[in-house]
Protein backbone atom coordinates (compact mmCIF):
# COMPACT_ATOMS: atom_id res chain seq x y z
CA UNK A 1 0.00 0.00 0.00
CA UNK A 2 1.32 3.61 -1.31
CA UNK A 3 2.14 6.20 0.87
CA UNK A 4 1.57 8.77 -1.22
CA UNK A 5 -2.21 10.21 -1.15
CA UNK A 6 -1.75 13.71 -3.40
CA UNK A 7 0.54 15.16 -5.98
CA UNK A 8 2.46 17.36 -3.46
CA UNK A 9 3.97 14.10 -2.03
CA UNK A 10 5.11 13.26 -5.54
CA UNK A 11 6.76 16.75 -6.04
CA UNK A 12 8.47 16.06 -2.38
CA UNK A 13 10.01 12.93 -3.50
CA UNK A 14 10.96 13.85 -6.70
CA UNK A 15 12.78 16.78 -4.88
CA UNK A 16 14.93 14.24 -3.01
CA UNK A 17 15.44 12.39 -5.70
CA UNK A 18 16.61 14.06 -8.52
CA UNK A 19 19.99 15.93 -8.96
CA UNK A 20 18.94 19.72 -7.95
CA UNK A 21 19.85 20.93 -11.83
CA UNK A 22 17.29 18.42 -13.21
CA UNK A 23 14.55 19.54 -10.15
CA UNK A 24 15.12 23.10 -10.82
CA UNK A 25 14.66 22.69 -14.14
CA UNK A 26 11.29 21.00 -14.08
CA UNK A 27 9.88 23.15 -11.09
CA UNK A 28 11.24 26.53 -12.14
CA UNK A 29 9.50 29.36 -13.63
CA UNK A 30 10.37 32.62 -15.53
CA UNK A 31 12.41 35.21 -13.76
CA UNK A 32 10.11 36.19 -10.11
CA UNK A 33 7.91 32.81 -10.83
CA UNK A 34 4.76 34.78 -10.30
CA UNK A 35 2.78 33.19 -13.12
CA UNK A 36 3.96 29.93 -11.47
CA UNK A 37 2.85 30.53 -8.53
CA UNK A 38 -0.83 32.27 -9.57
CA UNK A 39 -1.52 29.56 -11.94
CA UNK A 40 -1.97 27.26 -8.57
CA UNK A 41 -3.21 29.84 -6.32
CA UNK A 42 -6.07 30.72 -8.78
CA UNK A 43 -7.94 27.84 -8.03
CA UNK A 44 -8.26 28.71 -4.57
CA UNK A 45 -10.05 31.59 -5.47
CA UNK A 46 -12.90 29.74 -7.04
CA UNK A 47 -15.48 27.97 -4.78
CA UNK A 48 -18.04 24.98 -6.31
CA UNK A 49 -21.27 25.75 -5.69
CA UNK A 50 -22.35 22.04 -4.99
CA UNK A 51 -25.38 20.60 -5.99
CA UNK A 52 -27.54 17.86 -3.52
CA UNK A 53 -30.11 15.00 -3.82
CA UNK A 54 -28.52 13.90 -7.52
CA UNK A 55 -28.28 10.24 -7.49
CA UNK A 56 -24.12 9.94 -8.12
CA UNK A 57 -24.10 6.20 -7.85
CA UNK A 58 -22.88 6.26 -11.18
CA UNK A 59 -20.19 8.40 -12.53
CA UNK A 60 -17.95 8.59 -15.25
CA UNK A 61 -14.93 10.74 -16.19
CA UNK A 62 -14.68 9.97 -20.22
CA UNK A 63 -14.58 12.43 -22.97
CA UNK A 64 -14.64 12.93 -26.60
CA UNK A 65 -11.75 14.80 -27.69
CA UNK A 66 -9.54 14.86 -31.13
CA UNK A 67 -12.14 12.42 -32.22
CA UNK A 68 -11.46 9.94 -29.58
CA UNK A 69 -13.04 8.49 -26.71
CA UNK A 70 -10.76 8.17 -23.47
CA UNK A 71 -11.32 7.05 -20.04
CA UNK A 72 -9.91 10.26 -18.53
CA UNK A 73 -10.01 14.17 -18.85
CA UNK A 74 -6.82 14.74 -17.78
CA UNK A 75 -4.24 14.16 -20.45
CA UNK A 76 -0.37 14.40 -20.25
CA UNK A 77 1.05 18.06 -21.59
CA UNK A 78 4.20 17.98 -23.04
CA UNK A 79 7.64 18.28 -21.47
CA UNK A 80 10.73 17.78 -22.28
CA UNK A 81 13.65 15.42 -21.28
CA UNK A 82 11.75 12.51 -19.73
CA UNK A 83 14.72 10.45 -19.45
CA UNK A 84 16.52 12.87 -17.26
CA UNK A 85 13.97 11.66 -14.31
CA UNK A 86 13.54 8.01 -15.28
CA UNK A 87 16.00 5.01 -17.09
CA UNK A 88 13.18 4.69 -19.87
CA UNK A 89 12.03 8.12 -19.68
CA UNK A 90 8.92 9.06 -22.48
CA UNK A 91 8.25 5.19 -22.67
CA UNK A 92 7.45 4.84 -19.00
CA UNK A 93 5.23 7.52 -19.30
CA UNK A 94 3.33 7.01 -22.90
CA UNK A 95 2.34 3.32 -21.17
CA UNK A 96 1.42 4.95 -17.98
CA UNK A 97 -0.82 6.90 -20.26
CA UNK A 98 -2.42 4.48 -22.25
CA UNK A 99 -2.92 2.43 -18.86
CA UNK A 100 -4.95 5.80 -17.42
CA UNK A 101 -7.14 5.72 -20.58
CA UNK A 102 -5.69 9.18 -21.59
CA UNK A 103 -3.53 11.01 -24.36
CA UNK A 104 -0.17 11.61 -24.24
CA UNK A 105 1.36 14.85 -25.82
CA UNK A 106 5.06 13.96 -26.65
CA UNK A 107 7.63 16.93 -26.54
CA UNK A 108 9.71 18.01 -29.84
CA UNK A 109 12.53 18.05 -27.30
CA UNK A 110 11.77 14.17 -26.24
CA UNK A 111 14.61 12.20 -25.02
CA UNK A 112 13.17 9.14 -26.73
CA UNK A 113 12.24 8.86 -30.45
CA UNK A 114 8.89 9.51 -31.76
CA UNK A 115 8.78 5.95 -33.35
CA UNK A 116 9.66 4.06 -30.03
CA UNK A 117 7.10 5.96 -28.02
CA UNK A 118 4.28 5.05 -30.34
CA UNK A 119 5.24 1.74 -30.54
CA UNK A 120 4.84 1.33 -26.82
CA UNK A 121 1.71 2.91 -26.82
CA UNK A 122 -1.83 1.19 -26.43
CA UNK A 123 -3.59 4.75 -26.00
CA UNK A 124 -3.10 7.83 -28.56
CA UNK A 125 -0.35 9.81 -28.37
CA UNK A 126 0.23 13.53 -29.95
CA UNK A 127 3.00 15.46 -31.28
CA UNK A 128 4.09 18.73 -30.24
CA UNK A 129 5.89 20.70 -32.27
CA UNK A 130 8.19 23.24 -32.19
CA UNK A 131 8.98 24.93 -35.42
CA UNK A 132 12.52 25.60 -36.75
CA UNK A 133 14.28 27.93 -38.67
CA UNK A 134 15.26 25.48 -41.00
CA UNK A 135 11.45 24.58 -42.38
CA UNK A 136 12.91 21.14 -43.91
CA UNK A 137 13.92 20.09 -40.60
CA UNK A 138 10.07 20.60 -39.38
CA UNK A 139 8.67 19.53 -41.89
CA UNK A 140 10.80 16.39 -40.97
CA UNK A 141 9.16 16.21 -37.81
CA UNK A 142 5.59 16.28 -38.75
CA UNK A 143 6.62 13.26 -41.69
CA UNK A 144 7.81 11.64 -38.93
CA UNK A 145 4.60 12.28 -36.18
CA UNK A 146 2.77 10.88 -39.33
CA UNK A 147 4.03 7.88 -40.35
CA UNK A 148 4.72 6.35 -36.58
CA UNK A 149 1.03 6.86 -35.89
CA UNK A 150 0.77 10.45 -33.73
CA UNK A 151 -2.88 11.26 -34.12
CA UNK A 152 -2.49 15.23 -33.75
CA UNK A 153 -0.20 17.82 -33.53
CA UNK A 154 0.20 20.78 -31.39
CA UNK A 155 1.99 23.79 -32.21
CA UNK A 156 3.57 25.38 -29.06
CA UNK A 157 2.90 29.18 -29.64
CA UNK A 158 4.64 30.57 -26.46
CA UNK A 159 8.08 30.41 -27.05
CA UNK A 160 9.20 32.11 -29.67
CA UNK A 161 11.66 33.79 -27.28
CA UNK A 162 13.28 32.03 -24.39
CA UNK A 163 12.62 33.18 -20.98
CA UNK A 164 15.09 34.18 -18.41
CA UNK A 165 15.24 31.17 -16.55
CA UNK A 166 17.01 31.87 -13.66
CA UNK A 167 17.56 28.54 -12.01
CA UNK A 168 18.71 27.23 -14.93
CA UNK A 169 21.59 29.78 -15.41
CA UNK A 170 23.03 29.36 -11.59
CA UNK A 171 22.98 25.87 -12.23
CA UNK A 172 24.45 25.62 -15.63
CA UNK A 173 21.89 23.60 -17.15
CA UNK A 174 22.63 20.94 -19.94
CA UNK A 175 21.98 17.64 -21.06
CA UNK A 176 24.25 14.58 -19.41
CA UNK A 177 26.31 12.64 -21.68
CA UNK A 178 23.93 9.72 -23.18
CA UNK A 179 20.54 11.85 -23.22
CA UNK A 180 19.60 13.54 -26.31
CA UNK A 181 17.08 15.23 -28.24
CA UNK A 182 16.21 12.24 -30.13
CA UNK A 183 13.42 13.82 -32.65
CA UNK A 184 15.75 15.90 -34.16
CA UNK A 185 18.63 13.64 -34.84
CA UNK A 186 17.78 13.10 -38.97
CA UNK A 187 17.49 16.69 -39.26
CA UNK A 188 21.55 17.43 -37.67
CA UNK A 189 19.97 19.39 -34.73
CA UNK A 190 20.49 17.01 -32.02
CA UNK A 191 23.35 18.79 -30.25
CA UNK A 192 23.08 20.92 -26.90
CA UNK A 193 24.99 23.76 -26.60
CA UNK A 194 27.73 24.29 -24.73
CA UNK A 195 27.60 27.48 -23.20
CA UNK A 196 28.36 29.17 -19.61
CA UNK A 197 24.99 29.00 -17.46
CA UNK A 198 22.52 27.39 -19.47
CA UNK A 199 22.07 26.05 -22.68
CA UNK A 200 18.41 26.24 -23.54
CA UNK A 201 18.26 30.06 -24.62
CA UNK A 202 21.68 29.21 -26.64
CA UNK A 203 19.55 26.58 -28.40
CA UNK A 204 16.44 28.13 -29.12
CA UNK A 205 17.97 31.11 -30.39
CA UNK A 206 19.98 29.05 -32.54
CA UNK A 207 17.27 26.80 -33.69
CA UNK A 208 13.57 28.10 -32.90
CA UNK A 209 11.92 30.27 -35.76
CA UNK A 210 11.06 33.63 -34.18
CA UNK A 211 9.35 34.74 -36.96
CA UNK A 212 6.31 32.25 -36.63
CA UNK A 213 2.78 34.22 -37.74
CA UNK A 214 -0.61 33.27 -38.04
CA UNK A 215 -0.16 32.35 -41.58
CA UNK A 216 1.94 29.70 -40.49
CA UNK A 217 -0.80 28.20 -38.64
CA UNK A 218 -2.43 27.80 -42.64
CA UNK A 219 1.52 26.80 -43.34
CA UNK A 220 0.82 23.64 -40.99
CA UNK A 221 -2.69 22.80 -41.60
CA UNK A 222 -2.23 22.79 -45.12
CA UNK A 223 0.74 20.48 -44.74
CA UNK A 224 -0.94 17.76 -42.47
CA UNK A 225 -3.89 15.96 -42.66
CA UNK A 226 -4.03 15.48 -38.59
CA UNK A 227 -5.69 17.68 -36.39
CA UNK A 228 -3.95 20.87 -35.43
CA UNK A 229 -3.64 22.91 -31.95
CA UNK A 230 -2.28 25.78 -30.94
CA UNK A 231 -0.86 25.51 -27.68
CA UNK A 232 0.10 28.85 -25.11
CA UNK A 233 -2.93 30.97 -25.53
CA UNK A 234 -4.15 32.91 -23.18
CA UNK A 235 -6.92 35.71 -24.77
CA UNK A 236 -9.56 35.42 -26.66
CA UNK A 237 -8.55 37.34 -29.41
CA UNK A 238 -5.92 35.19 -30.39
CA UNK A 239 -8.01 31.98 -29.74
CA UNK A 240 -10.75 32.85 -32.87
CA UNK A 241 -7.84 33.99 -35.14
CA UNK A 242 -6.78 30.37 -33.96
CA UNK A 243 -9.65 28.73 -34.91
CA UNK A 244 -9.74 31.38 -38.25
CA UNK A 245 -6.19 30.04 -38.89
CA UNK A 246 -7.26 26.68 -39.33
CA UNK A 247 -7.21 24.81 -35.55
CA UNK A 248 -8.77 22.43 -34.61
CA UNK A 249 -8.11 22.97 -30.75
CA UNK A 250 -6.56 25.12 -28.29
CA UNK A 251 -4.86 24.96 -25.47
CA UNK A 252 -5.31 27.39 -22.98
CA UNK A 253 -1.42 27.56 -21.60
CA UNK A 254 0.92 30.01 -20.27
CA UNK A 255 3.56 27.00 -20.52
CA UNK A 256 3.48 26.45 -16.82
CA UNK A 257 5.00 29.79 -16.01
CA UNK A 258 7.73 29.23 -17.31
CA UNK A 259 7.92 31.84 -20.42
CA UNK A 260 6.04 35.48 -19.90
CA UNK A 261 6.27 35.76 -15.93
CA UNK A 262 2.92 37.92 -15.00
CA UNK A 263 1.01 36.45 -17.46
CA UNK A 264 -2.45 35.57 -16.60
CA UNK A 265 -3.27 32.27 -14.44
CA UNK A 266 -4.78 30.25 -17.03
CA UNK A 267 -8.09 29.43 -14.93
CA UNK A 268 -8.84 33.56 -15.22
CA UNK A 269 -8.68 33.74 -18.60
CA UNK A 270 -10.45 30.26 -19.71
CA UNK A 271 -13.91 31.91 -19.64
CA UNK A 272 -13.14 34.50 -22.36
CA UNK A 273 -11.78 32.13 -24.90
CA UNK A 274 -14.57 29.56 -24.51
CA UNK A 275 -16.78 32.63 -25.11
CA UNK A 276 -14.47 33.80 -28.07
CA UNK A 277 -14.38 30.34 -29.39
CA UNK A 278 -18.32 29.62 -29.10
CA UNK A 279 -19.64 28.15 -32.46
CA UNK A 280 -16.44 27.59 -34.04
CA UNK A 281 -15.98 23.71 -32.99
CA UNK A 282 -12.84 24.41 -31.78
CA UNK A 283 -12.07 22.08 -28.87
CA UNK A 284 -10.47 23.72 -25.84
CA UNK A 285 -7.71 21.88 -23.12
CA UNK A 286 -6.00 23.90 -20.71
CA UNK A 287 -2.88 23.51 -18.04
CA UNK A 288 -1.25 25.06 -15.60
CA UNK A 289 -1.07 24.62 -11.76
CA UNK A 290 -3.55 21.70 -11.74
CA UNK A 291 -2.76 19.87 -8.78
CA UNK A 292 -6.02 18.56 -7.15
CA UNK A 293 -9.04 16.96 -8.79
CA UNK A 294 -11.13 20.18 -7.34
CA UNK A 295 -8.97 22.41 -10.01
CA UNK A 296 -9.66 19.54 -12.89
CA UNK A 297 -13.69 19.97 -11.95
CA UNK A 298 -13.24 23.76 -11.85
CA UNK A 299 -11.41 23.59 -15.43
CA UNK A 300 -14.39 21.92 -17.10
CA UNK A 301 -17.11 23.60 -15.75
CA UNK A 302 -15.65 26.88 -17.05
CA UNK A 303 -15.60 25.05 -20.21
CA UNK A 304 -12.30 23.33 -21.34
CA UNK A 305 -13.11 19.84 -22.89
CA UNK A 306 -10.14 18.48 -21.22
CA UNK A 307 -7.12 19.56 -18.95
CA UNK A 308 -2.94 18.53 -19.08
CA UNK A 309 -0.43 18.46 -16.70
CA UNK A 310 3.13 18.68 -17.31
CA UNK A 311 5.25 18.55 -13.60
CA UNK A 312 3.11 16.04 -11.65
CA UNK A 313 4.15 13.80 -14.33
CA UNK A 314 7.75 14.09 -13.98
CA UNK A 315 7.19 14.16 -10.15
CA UNK A 316 5.95 10.68 -10.80
CA UNK A 317 8.36 9.52 -13.47
CA UNK A 318 11.22 10.99 -11.06
CA UNK A 319 9.59 8.95 -8.19
CA UNK A 320 8.47 5.64 -9.46
CA UNK A 321 9.16 5.66 -13.44
CA UNK A 322 5.50 4.19 -15.20
CA UNK A 323 4.04 2.95 -12.19
CA UNK A 324 4.89 6.30 -10.57
CA UNK A 325 3.22 8.59 -13.45
CA UNK A 326 0.22 5.62 -13.32
CA UNK A 327 -0.11 6.49 -9.45
CA UNK A 328 -0.48 10.29 -10.29
CA UNK A 329 -2.83 9.88 -13.01
CA UNK A 330 -4.44 7.55 -10.88
CA UNK A 331 -4.69 9.69 -7.71
CA UNK A 332 -5.38 13.14 -9.99
CA UNK A 333 -8.76 11.02 -11.24
CA UNK A 334 -10.08 9.81 -8.56
CA UNK A 335 -9.95 13.64 -6.89
CA UNK A 336 -11.73 14.58 -9.72
CA UNK A 337 -14.22 11.44 -9.22
CA UNK A 338 -14.67 12.17 -5.70
CA UNK A 339 -15.65 16.12 -6.54
CA UNK A 340 -18.24 15.36 -9.14
CA UNK A 341 -20.30 13.16 -6.61
CA UNK A 342 -19.70 15.53 -4.36
CA UNK A 343 -20.96 18.38 -6.44
CA UNK A 344 -24.24 16.05 -7.49
CA UNK A 345 -22.65 15.51 -11.29
CA UNK A 346 -22.21 12.34 -12.79
CA UNK A 347 -20.62 12.96 -16.22
CA UNK A 348 -18.08 15.43 -17.52
CA UNK A 349 -20.59 16.66 -20.09
CA UNK A 350 -23.01 17.73 -16.98
CA UNK A 351 -19.94 20.09 -15.14
CA UNK A 352 -21.60 23.24 -15.60
CA UNK A 353 -20.38 27.01 -15.33
CA UNK A 354 -23.08 27.94 -12.41
CA UNK A 355 -20.86 25.44 -10.41
CA UNK A 356 -18.27 28.03 -9.67
CA UNK A 357 -18.53 31.20 -7.97
CA UNK A 358 -15.62 33.52 -6.84
CA UNK A 359 -14.95 32.79 -3.20
CA UNK A 360 -16.32 35.45 -1.19
CA UNK A 361 -13.71 37.92 0.39
C1 LIG B 1 10.10 20.57 -17.49
C2 LIG B 1 9.09 21.11 -18.47
C3 LIG B 1 9.33 20.98 -19.83
C4 LIG B 1 8.40 21.45 -20.73
N1 LIG B 1 8.61 21.24 -22.06
C5 LIG B 1 7.69 21.63 -22.96
C6 LIG B 1 7.85 21.32 -24.33
O1 LIG B 1 8.80 20.69 -24.74
N2 LIG B 1 6.90 21.78 -25.17
C7 LIG B 1 5.81 22.49 -24.75
O2 LIG B 1 4.97 22.89 -25.56
N3 LIG B 1 5.63 22.76 -23.45
C8 LIG B 1 6.52 22.34 -22.55
N4 LIG B 1 6.30 22.58 -21.22
C9 LIG B 1 5.06 23.22 -20.77
C10 LIG B 1 3.97 22.15 -20.48
O3 LIG B 1 3.53 21.57 -21.69
C11 LIG B 1 2.74 22.72 -19.79
O4 LIG B 1 2.26 23.83 -20.49
C12 LIG B 1 2.98 23.10 -18.32
O5 LIG B 1 3.91 22.23 -17.72
C13 LIG B 1 1.66 23.05 -17.57
O6 LIG B 1 1.81 23.47 -16.26
P1 LIG B 1 2.00 22.49 -14.99
O7 LIG B 1 3.40 21.98 -15.07
O8 LIG B 1 1.78 23.42 -13.85
O9 LIG B 1 0.98 21.38 -15.09
C14 LIG B 1 7.22 22.12 -20.28
C15 LIG B 1 6.99 22.24 -18.92
C16 LIG B 1 7.90 21.74 -18.01
C17 LIG B 1 7.60 21.86 -16.54
C1 LIG C 1 16.32 22.61 -25.81
C2 LIG C 1 15.77 23.93 -25.49
C3 LIG C 1 14.31 24.06 -25.39
C4 LIG C 1 13.69 23.28 -24.27
C5 LIG C 1 12.21 23.51 -24.33
C6 LIG C 1 11.45 22.75 -23.34
C7 LIG C 1 10.43 23.65 -22.79
O1 LIG C 1 9.51 24.00 -23.48
C8 LIG C 1 10.54 24.10 -21.44
O2 LIG C 1 9.64 24.82 -20.98
O3 LIG C 1 11.55 23.83 -20.78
Amino acid sequence: MSSIFSLEQYREKACKQLPKMVYDYYAGGASDEITLRNNDRAYDRLAIRYHVMQDVEDRSLSISIGGERIDCPILIAPTAFHRLASEQGELDTVRAAGNAGTVMILSTLATTAVEDVVAAASGPVWFQLYVYRDRQATRDLVRRAEAAGCSALVLTADAQVWSVRERDERNGFTLPEGISMQNLEASGKPTFPETEGSGLGAYVEQNFDRSLKWSDLDWLAGLTDLPVWIKGVVRGDDARRAAEHGADGVIVSNHGGRQLDTSPATITVLPEIVQALEGTGTEILMDGGIRRGTDVLKALALGADGVCIGRPILWGLAANGQAGVEDVLRILANELDVAMGLSGVTSVDDLTPDLIAPVAE
